[in-house]
């Protein structure tokens, strides 16, 4: 096996002595992946602290990209979305600069791609290269290197991805709410652009792109890309992305989409049952990207749409640039959970514009954007809901800590030999959020307002990883105002497991309010109907049911539903906290109603934890595989790992 050239790397910057270059040169060559390499060098540099803080965390353990050696800024795709085979085929040509003299090959990630034929750009014509696609590994996919000459600077690869692809879902018509089109929609994050597109997959990595996508004709096809407002239906769609995007930003979604303009630079696509009521849900659109402009300094990324996914969506939203992917989950009918859009929004500066260098330093991208996420709301709907936001998110975190592997509530998380979706959790971000919101309240909003303005502008299309964070933070806020906020108190955010004492607790006086109401309530001092409930807002109903005991009687439980019709609610999240108190409890009147809802939503957080409820009684976990026989083909890959693993 070849010297990993990570590894070579990794030597030259910590200075081994030719001695320990020559002992770690033969336990590399004998180990069978990178991943094995990079452990070796992290014990090493065990003995030079600083030096493995520096350099050990700028290595992306999820990639196979030679990264040091080919500096890859462009692509050009060419595809054909073939429904029947569930496949995307074609080719990308892949344009790269080189770092080094000497460099003889490109390295590219892939999952689960068919490679046809590779080939590389020389003396103006292309002409066939040999490939080698290794052995694929669980986690990570299939190395593809590629031979290059001396002077090509740009590379073809023909390929078809295969229907299993981690990246895609394929939607049959009848999976989607229309009925008579199928779907197909990518998800990127973490590691999965490689299923789809042979590439350098490190968040390190930034690439414009253009691209050309073939589809049935009645369909349209969007991008993360400059999507034409009033393009035309006929199934050839040109596209281009002039900013530089790390590859797990690159999506697609083709459908029977329809248009609605929300403004001059923002709008919503959806099936066409669902464009009225998106439209109305997230019409604060606008006002929203206005108030972070504000805040945050100019939106970068020229348009900003909603593609509003079918609800086998694993995740709440995705911030694919210029066009964020949307779960209808969230399309409530009363904007009671548009905090999803502000999320997604706010990545336009956190995340999509400085990002995370490797998947270690995800908090990074969710810790800021859910703070910039909860300031926006707070301009937008006021202090008090976004203090009820703040609430309803830490007390979610205080829940999730106890049950997580405690290596997992580390801010800055050790992934090696992970895949980075099973260490996925809130702790990136509300502990994230949290810590920030702690920086705020200690140098004041303004001060804290400022060193964000300053830290986008500083590394706009940039990614960066937890280390040079640090560094940044001292030079520019903590050394500016010293005594303030100690680097060990930084330290210990960052790196230490659980929850510190010094982070905040946001207290809201709604809370305080259903909290009392609650009591008299549980102690016969109230009837339902004197609760004051019919002026509470969702996360007053949120914050009620999930502080409710865990074993709330059966006469409580019927009490609740027949005054509140608590198993019909629409709204998905009340519907949740409803239905996972019910199997706490044993409320079994909503098994029904569960069974409809875990079929027709796909969204890991809100399935999952169901799952596991049920799991834990014999019953409970009859009806679990049960239904799960019905749901699971009707879920997407990566909900499918997650719950396989939970009904076992
Ligand atoms: C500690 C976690 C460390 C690393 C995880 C790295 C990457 C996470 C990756 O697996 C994928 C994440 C994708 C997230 C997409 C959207 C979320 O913001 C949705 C949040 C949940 C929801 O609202 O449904
Ligand atoms: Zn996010």
């Amino acid at each position: 096996m070849k010297t990993s050239y990570k590894y070579l790397m990794l030597v030259a910057a910590m200075g081994l002595t030719a001695c320990q270059q020559d002992a770690e040169q033969k336990e590399v060559n004998s180990a069978d992946d990178k991943v094995v390499v990079e452990k070796k060098v992290e014990v090493k540099a065990d003995t030079q602290k600083d030096v493995k803080k520096k350099v050990v965390q700028r290595v992306d353990e999820h990639s196979y990209g030679n990264i040091d050696e080919v500096n890859l800024h462009h692509f050009d795709l060419e595809l054909t979305v073939n429904f029947e085979a569930k496949a995307l085929e074609g080719f990308v040509d892949l344009s790269f600069k080189r770092l080094k003299d000497g460099v003889s090959e490109l390295v590219l990630d892939t999952r689960d791609i068919t490679i046809d034929k590779a080939q590389q750009w020389v003396n103006d014509s292309w002409q066939d290269t040999s490939f080698e696609l290794a052995k694929k590994d669980p986690d990570l996919g299939s190395k593809l290197s590629i031979d290059l000459n001396d002077s090509s600077n740009k590379v073809r690869v023909y390929y078809k991805t295969q229907p299993q692809a981690s990246g895609l879902q394929w939607l049959t018509p009848e999976q989607t709410a229309g009925k008579k089109h199928p779907f197909v929609y990518s998800q990127a994050q973490a590691i999965h652009a490689r299923s789809f597109i042979p590439i350098q997959d490190s968040p390190a990595v930034r690439v414009t792109y253009t691209a050309n996508l073939k589809t049935p004709k009645e369909l349209l096809a969007l991008m993360s890309a400059f999507n034409e407002p009033d393009t035309e239906l006929d199934g050839d769609y040109h596209f281009e992305m002039p900013q530089a995007i790390p590859p797990y930003l690159i999506a697609l979604g083709v459908g029977n989409l329809e248009f609605k303009a929300m403004s001059d630079r923002t709008g919503v696509y959806a099936e066409p049952s669902l464009l009225d009521p998106a439209v109305a849900e997230f019409d604060d659109t606008e006002r929203m990207v206005q108030v972070t402009e504000e805040m945050y300094g100019p939106y970068r990324w020229g348009r900003y749409d909603l593609l509003i996914l079918p609800p086998s969506f694993p995740y709440g939203g995705m911030e694919n640039p210029r066009l964020s992917f949307i779960t209808p989950t969230v399309i409530a009918g009363d904007k009671s959970l548009v905090n999803l859009i502000a999320h997604e929004l706010a990545h336009s500066w956190s995340g999509n514009l400085v990002t995370n260098a490797t998947w270690e330093d995800f908090w990074l991208n969710e810790g800021f954007t859910s703070y910039v996420e909860n300031r926006i709301m707070e301009e937008l709907f006021g202090e008090e809901r976004a203090t009820m936001e703040r609430a309803l998110s830490v007390q979610g975190l205080h829940e999730e800590v106890k049950a997580l592997p405690k290596e997992f509530t580390i801010l800055n998380v050790d992934l090696n030999g992970r895949d980075p979706d099973d260490a996925f959790s809130g702790v990136p971000y509300t502990k994230g959020q949290m810590f920030l919101t702690y920086l705020e309240k200690k140098f004041g909003r303004d001060v804290f307002d400022a060193f964000l303005v300053k830290y986008f502008n500083a590394h706009a299309f940039q990614s960066l990883t937890t280390t040079e964070f640090k560094k940044y933070l001292k030079a520019n806020l903590l050394d500016k105002h010293p005594g303030v906020v100690s680097m060990d108190e930084i330290d210990t955010w960052i790196h230490e497991p659980m929850l510190p004492e010094m982070m905040p607790n946001p207290t809201s006086d709604a809370f305080t309010t259903v909290d009392a109401e609650t009591k008299a309530w549980l102690a016969d001092q109230k009837t339902l109907a004197d609760l004051g409930s019919s002026e509470w807002t969702v996360h007053e109903w949120l914050h009620f049911i999930n502080n409710l005991p865990e074993d709330l009687s059966l006469e409580h439980m019927t009490q609740l539903d027949s005054e509140f019709k608590l198993t019909d609610s629409t709204n998905n999240e009340i519907a949740h906290a409803w239905l996972l108190l019910s199997l706490k409890a044993g409320y079994d009147e909503v098994m029904p109603r569960l069974e409809t809802y875990l079929v027709s939503i796909g969204r890991r957080k809100l399935i999952v934890p169901l799952y596991k409820a049920l799991m834990e009684t014999e019953d409970g976990a009859a009806f679990a595989k049960r239904v799960y026989k019905v749901a699971r083909p009707g879920y997407h890959p990566l909900a499918q790992g997650t719950i396989d693993e939970v009904v076992k």
